[in-house]
């Protein structure tokens, strides 16, 4: 898949972002967050309905954070074999699931309704496990590679929970597991949250549907740069397209 514009279904306007845009990346963008959460459900409900076709059951990973929420709520509608989809995190911040800023509460909350009540979601984080057995468990569930991928974007370019300039960042980079324990500390973007699990390159690349979901003028001309360049030490979030696999769609809207 390359950048096309024009204009999308739906009516909505698509666009090639102008300068920047490369192979393997499309840019839609969205007159309001409206359009864009139901794009965004409607991507991510066609692309199970695809794999649930070939699988009995199928992943899909999903990112926190204050952007997706609309997104989820709206994909928590859609018609599909929800008791064979399981739900996993991109990554989580050390707090426990019904914490009020885990990712874990936001999926729950935004996403585990309606029809998709009967999914099967997989926290990362647990009563009394600690960091290394999350990473464990959490890998041992990425065994069974995700169908779809929902990553988001900070404002400092950060994805998953890989930070600018964050200690130990080339080796999760490097790791060939799914999933790390990281340390933030120093990390503007991680707030609070310093130690967090973390999905890596390795666990993207076999996701057969890859989407970055941004919202806001700010991201927008982010993502200028971001696309720019190659190097994810700069943006993290650069290996949402430097990493071999699915193509990148990008969802935006103001
Ligand atoms: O735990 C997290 O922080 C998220 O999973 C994270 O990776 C998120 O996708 C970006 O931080 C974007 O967050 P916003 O949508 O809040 O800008």
């Amino acid at each position: 898949m390359s950048a096309h514009g024009g204009t999308g279904a739906n009516g909505t306007n698509s666009t090639n972002g102008g300068t920047g845009l490369r192979p393997g990346v499309e840019l839609q963008a969205f007159q309001d967050s409206t359009q864009w959460a139901w794009a965004a459900a409607v991507t991510v409900a066609a692309a199970l309905r695809r794999a649930l076709e070939t699988g009995p059951r199928v992943r899909l990973l999903l990112s926190g954070g204050t952007t997706p929420g609309p997104a989820y709520a709206a994909l928590a509608r859609a018609p599909l074999a929800w008791d064979r989809v399981d739900v996993a995190l991109v990554d989580e911040r050390w707090l426990l699931p019904d914490d009020p800023d885990s990712n874990a509460r936001l999926v729950r909350e935004s996403l585990l309704a309606n029809a998709a009540a009967a999914a099967r979601f997989e926290s990362i984080t647990r009563p009394g496990r600690s960091i290394d057995e999350a990473v464990t468990a959490a890998n041992m569930h990425a065994a069974h590679p995700a169908a779809v991928v929902v990553l988001g974007m900070g404002e400092d370019g950060h994805v998953a929970s890989l930070f600018p300039n964050m200690i130990g960042l080339a080796d999760a980079i490097a790791s060939p597991r799914p999933y790390v324990a990281v340390d933030a500390t120093g990390c503007p973007g991680a707030g609070p949250w310093t130690r967090r699990v973390s999905l890596t390159p390795a666990g993207l690349a076999p996701a057969q549907t890859r989407l970055l979901l941004i919202r806001g003028a700010h991201k927008r001309a982010l993502l200028d740069r971001v696309l720019a360049g190659d190097d994810p030490m700069e943006f993290p979030v650069r290996l949402a397209f430097t990493t071999p696999g699915a193509p990148l769609r990008i969802l935006w809207c103001p």
